[in-house]
Parts: structure tokens; sequence; C-alpha cells
């Protein structure tokens, strides 16, 4: 069957009969190749048969189909004739994991971060009505997405549509997991309506389905006459949608291609705003994926046959020393509490929460929340940490300015995947918060260079909150270089690791591989290169600067981070002001949103690798620029 999908729509040629073959041959597809190349495995999986309905019913690329998140975009790719991409998923050059506009005309819209599909569908309808143009626009929200305070506001006007007779449809597919178990509220009322099952018609024919029910529909129907809101609160079950003005339809079995067809079809006569309920298994068709659908949420290279991970593993992530040394510290102190948003296992907070359930909390896909709720903790004197992706943070942007910054609310910001962090693209990069955090007064942010000042660095702040602090660490494997010479933290101190003549390197955390590599070039050419560690990239050590500006005649600044606002500005900023005569260089990364690839590929492609720090600070030493 797959062999006959090579373009958008072409499943409209399939069979009705052959659906099911075809549904079985995509999730094959999907296990050879992301057990090959690693990626988004078990949300797929469980989205087969949904994408493979809605693409029987749009018509590509004209109708307008967005996905939030985007992780859960595999199976349309195929069906829009990009089966080869699969060879090069998330790999340099290669094929996205995420909806991407310049990829196909088929993305309607670009994703990574959660919750945002409905509020950009609303100005798809918008432009829809402004342009004159049909097209039908559908976006596809997990239960997990939908716990984001964006899908509310976006809820809040949608009511708007229904006024103006406005077509637009939600496909919520719940499966009742976001990366780990769904929590909070709201999925306890999509658990309730889950429950109802067998309400799917459309609310004009709520009458019509009582009637159905032998012996008590017709006296059922006389009593709840009066009232149709009545009817509507026993049977259906997204009543809240109801009650906001978007039509409700659900839940609906996401494995039954017939059933949901039809129900898309109407849905797209409608006039109105519809949300379509639909219930899908995270994980389906690979045992491994549905009896551990957290796991295989985003997985490494994998053996199908046993699910095992191929990837060795080479030593602690910074990941692991943030969990051991916060539980460690926790034990000791009944005030600190650990906070997620919706990422347990990826931040390393799983062990704590089982640890200490009560000082635990996982609030769901909630960054903005999760950041004021802390600073409403840490102003009676608890001692919040909240653990958090650095890309998702950007969600929380004002709340850690205005809610915490303001009364410098000692929040712990342990800020993980910060710098880049590869396969997931350009949405994930952490390159973008030494200028988002620094830039707020109050802030510290700090940035070890190794596993060992990591865990040095959490149990200062932890001991002594000052102030609103970040703790910013890299994805993957704790670097132990310079282990033995992590002295103890002093507020605001950067430490000199190595004395130099002809230039010094100040290297911002997780780049220091890439710095002593330089150093190590150059040396063998003859010059004498020293370098330091600011670990306190906010205080900055001015006295160190002082120092340096003293020492050196070439500074160079190097991080893993946009430029602009980034330290390397801060340092320069400070040295000319204070009439610095040498000459400074920042090296990191130019103003540009970094694609997929290898952390290597990567460095590499915008020059802040070991070898082109050492090619460019060589041009600088030899000619005095
Ligand atoms: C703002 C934001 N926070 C966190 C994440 C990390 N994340 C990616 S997918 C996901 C779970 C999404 O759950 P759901 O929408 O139900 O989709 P499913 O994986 O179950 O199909 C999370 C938390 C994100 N992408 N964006
Ligand atoms: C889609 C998404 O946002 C997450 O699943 C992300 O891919 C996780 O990344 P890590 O693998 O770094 O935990
Ligand atoms: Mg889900």
């Amino acid at each position: 069957m797959l062999e006959k999908i090579n373009h958008p729509n072409d499943i409209k040629k399939i069979r009705p009969e052959d659906y099911k073959l075809l549904a079985k041959e995509i999730r094959r597809f999907l296990l050879y190749h992301i057990s090959r190349t690693g990626g988004h495995l078990a949300s797929n999986l469980g989205i087969v048969e949904l994408t493979m309905a809605l693409h029987l019913v749009l018509d590509f690329p004209k109708d307008q189909l967005i996905f939030d998140v985007g992780h859960q975009s595999y199976v349309h790719k195929i069906l829009t004739g990009r089966k080869a991409g699969f060879k090069t998923l998330r790999q340099f050059h290669g094929m996205s994991g995420f909806p991407k506009r310049k990829e196909s005309p088929c993305d309607a819209f670009h994703s990574g971060h959660s919750s945002m599909s409905l509020s950009a569908a609303l100005g798809f309808a918008a432009a829809r009505d402004i342009n004159h143009t049909d097209e039908t626009i559908v976006a596809v929200i997990g239960d997990g997405a939908l716990s984001g305070g964006m899908a509310y506001e976006a809820l809040n006007n949608m009511a708007r549509l229904r006024a103006e007779k406005k077509n637009l449809i939600i496909i919520l597919n719940d499966n009742k997991m976001s990366i780990a178990e769904n929590v909070g509220g709201m999925s306890a009322y999509l658990n309730k309506a889950r429950t109802q099952k067998g309400y799917v018609e459309f609310k004009g024919n709520v009458e019509q389905s009582l009637s159905k029910i032998p012996g008590v529909g017709e006296r059922l129907i006389r009593v709840l006459k009066k009232s149709k809101d009545s009817i509507k609160q026993l049977f259906i079950p997204g009543m809240m949608f109801e009650d906001m003005g978007i039509t409700y339809v659900g839940p609906i079995d996401g494995h039954n291609i017939p059933q949901m067809l039809e129900i898309f079809q109407r849905a797209k006569q409608l006039d109105e705003p519809i949300i379509i309920h639909v219930v899908t298994k995270k994980g389906k068709g690979y045992l491994p994926a549905e009896k551990n659908p957290a796991k295989f949420h985003g997985v490494n290279p994998f053996v199908v046959k046993t699910g095992e991970s191929k990837t060795k593993s080479s030593g602690p992530t910074y990941t692991d020393i943030f969990a051991k040394t916060l539980a460690e510290a926790a034990e000791e102190d009944p005030k600190i509490t650990a906070v997620t948003a919706a990422m347990p296992d990826g931040t390393g907070l799983q062990k704590f929460g089982e640890v200490f359930p009560d000082r635990f909390y996982d609030v769901g896909i909630e960054e903005e929340h999760a950041v004021t709720f802390c600073a409403g903790m840490a102003s009676r004197g608890l001692k919040p940490v909240f653990a958090v992706y650095s890309t998702f943070l950007q969600r929380g942007f004002d709340q850690i300015l205005h809610d915490t910054a303001i009364g410098s609310y000692p929040v712990l910001f342990a800020l993980d995947r910060s710098g880049l962090v590869g396969a997931d693209g350009e949405t994930h990069q952490g390159i973008f918060d030494i200028p988002y955090l620094s830039m707020i007064p109050n802030m510290a942010v700090l940035a070890p260079v190794n596993g060992k000042e990591l865990r040095e660095m959490l149990l200062y702040v932890l001991k002594d909150p000052k102030c609103p602090t970040a703790v910013k660490y890299s994805r993957g494997a704790a670097e132990t270089l310079y282990e033995d010479q992590v002295e103890k933290i002093v507020w605001g101190k950067g430490q000199v690791l190595k004395e130099g003549k002809d230039a010094v390197i100040l290297s911002v955390g997780n780049m220091l591989p890439e710095a002593v590599k330089a150093a190590e070039i150059l040396e063998e050419q003859g010059y004498r290169i020293g370098l330091v560690n600011p670990r306190f990239i906010k205080p900055m050590d001015t006295e160190l600067l002082d120092q340096l500006g003293e020492e050196y005649s070439l500074i160079v600044t190097l991080e893993e981070g946009i430029l602009n606002g980034g330290y390397g500005s801060m340092v320069m900023q400070y040295l000319m002001q204070k009439g610095y005569k040498g000459r400074i260089h920042n090296i990191g990364i130019e103003d540009q949103f970094v694609e997929h690839g290898s952390i290597s590929e990567l460095r590499k492609m915008l020059k802040i690798d070991g070898e082109n720090i050492a090619a460019r600070m060589k041009q600088w030493l030899e000619n005095e620029i």
C-alpha cells in the first residue's frame, strides 16, 4: 500500500478495505526508520489512523492542517510524499522532525513548542475570511498540549467564529498522556468525558439519539424537553466547550477510520467552530511503546525486537547530577520544593517526586504558571526549584520579569538543555537564555563548566538563595574537564583556570572543551593562551575583568548562545566603557535560528568548535585585529 503513497492526496486512491493494511504498513515504516535515526515514536504510532482520516477528507496543500507541538507530524509527512526524508530524519541538512513550511507546502505552520495551534488556526481563519478563500482549517492538539494557557486564550476567542458563522475544526487527540501521564483538572475533565462513551452525534440530533434508547428514550425527552441545556448536561461530555460556544463531538475512536471520516466530513460542512474529541492509544501497534509510552515518546536509535536503546551511556548527564544533588539538598532542607512543567523524566525530577511527593509539582505544560507559582512559594519563604528546558522557559519571560524579579523572589531556575540541543532543531535550541535572563534586573545567571561545578553551584544557591537565579547546563553527558580545580563558589566571582600571555578565552559553561581544544592548537603554534571560567554571567566579575584587561591585549569571549545581548556583549560593553585599549572579540552564535543536526556538526557550521575558534583567534593574533 505504502508504495502507492508518493504525493499529497495519493491516499484517496486507496480502497477503504485497504485502510487497515496501509495503517499497518505506516507503523512498520515508522518503526523501521525511527529505530535507526531516533525520533518521536509513540505519538506518531498513536496518530496513524487519525492522520489518514484527515488526509482522506482534506485536500493538500489547499487545506491547512496545523499540528500542535508538531512531534506527531511524521505520518502527515509520509502521506504528503516525504517517505524518502526519513532516512535523514533529524540529521544535519536532513528532514526535520517537526512541520516546516520551507520543507513542504503541506506543512501549514511550523511548531515545536506546545499549545499554540489554536491561536495560529484562528489567525488562519481570519486570513481566510479577509482573503475570501474557502480552505478548511484544522488544528490537531493533544490532551497534554491542551493544558497550556495559550490554548485557553484561543478557546476564549473562538466564540467570535460562532457569532460570525465561520468554520474551524479542532481535533483533540486524547491519549491520556503528555510525555508522562497527563495531569491536572483538564485531564480529569477529559477523563470523565472519555468514560461517557456513545454520544457522537452532533448536538442537533440529541433528541433523535435519545429516542433510540429502548423504553426510556421518549419519556426522558419529555422530561428534559423544557430545557435543552439539561439534555446537553446529561449527554454531551464536553459541555464546557459547548458553554464556550464551541460545538463538541466525541469522544470517538481515533483508530476507527470509517467513524472518523463520517464525522470529519460533517464537521467540514458546519458554519461554526467544532472540537472533535478523538481517543487514541499512544504507542499503538508496538508493545514496548504501548506499555511505556513515556520512554518511547522521544527515542535514540533502538533495537526493535527488545526496545533497548542502542546508545551507550557515557557517564552521568548534567540532568542526572542536578536530580541527585537536589534530592540530597531536599533531604536536609524541608523548604526545598521542585516544579516541572510536564517534563518529570527529561528534567530528572521524577525521582524527587517519588521521594518527596508533597514537595513535588508537575503542573502540566504550563511554564508561565510554573514561574509565578514558584514566585509565590519563594515570597513565602520556600525554596522552589523550577527545572525547565531553556527553550521552554522562554514562555515564562514576563512571569520571570514581572512576577519574580521585581520582588526579587529567590526562585532557582534549573535551566536544562541550555545551549545547542541538536536533533530537535531551531524550535528547541537553548541559545537565547543569556540575553533573555541577563537583561532582567535582580536576576543572577550561573553556568558551570563541568558536572562537579554544577553540584557546587546548586548547593551554594540552595543554601542561601539571594535573588532569582538561573543555573544553566546543557543536554547530555556532564563534562569532567578541570573537575579537580573546582573551587568553592563565591558570589559573583569567576575563576582563572589557566594563565596565558598572548590572549585569554573567557569560556562560558559547556564551551570549555572547545576552548581547551582551541588553546591547545594555538599553543602548538607557539602562543600562550589563558583560560577563564566566568562562573557568573551575572553579576559579572568586574574585578576579574579589570585584571584581565591589564594582563591581555586580546580578550576572547566564547558562548554557545546568541551574541546579541549575550555574555560577550556584556563583557565588551563593560571593558569599552572602562577604556580598555586592547582588542576584544566575541565568539558565539550570530543572529539566526539554528537548524537540526548533531551538536558537533552544528558547532562546526557556526564556527564555534575548537578548530574554528583557533583559526579565528590566529587571525586576530597575527593581524592584531
Ligand atoms: C511549551 C512546551 N513545553 C514543553 C514541551 C515538551 N513537550 C513536547 S511534547 C509534550 C507532550 C505533549 O503531549 P500531547 O499534546 O498530549 O501530545 P502526545 O505526545 O500525547 O501526542 C511535551 C511536554 C513543549 N514542546 N513545549
Ligand atoms: C517534542 C518535545 O518538545 C520533546 O519531546 C523534546 O523533543 C524532548 O527533548 P529531549 O530529548 O532533550 O528530552
Ligand atoms: Mg497526549
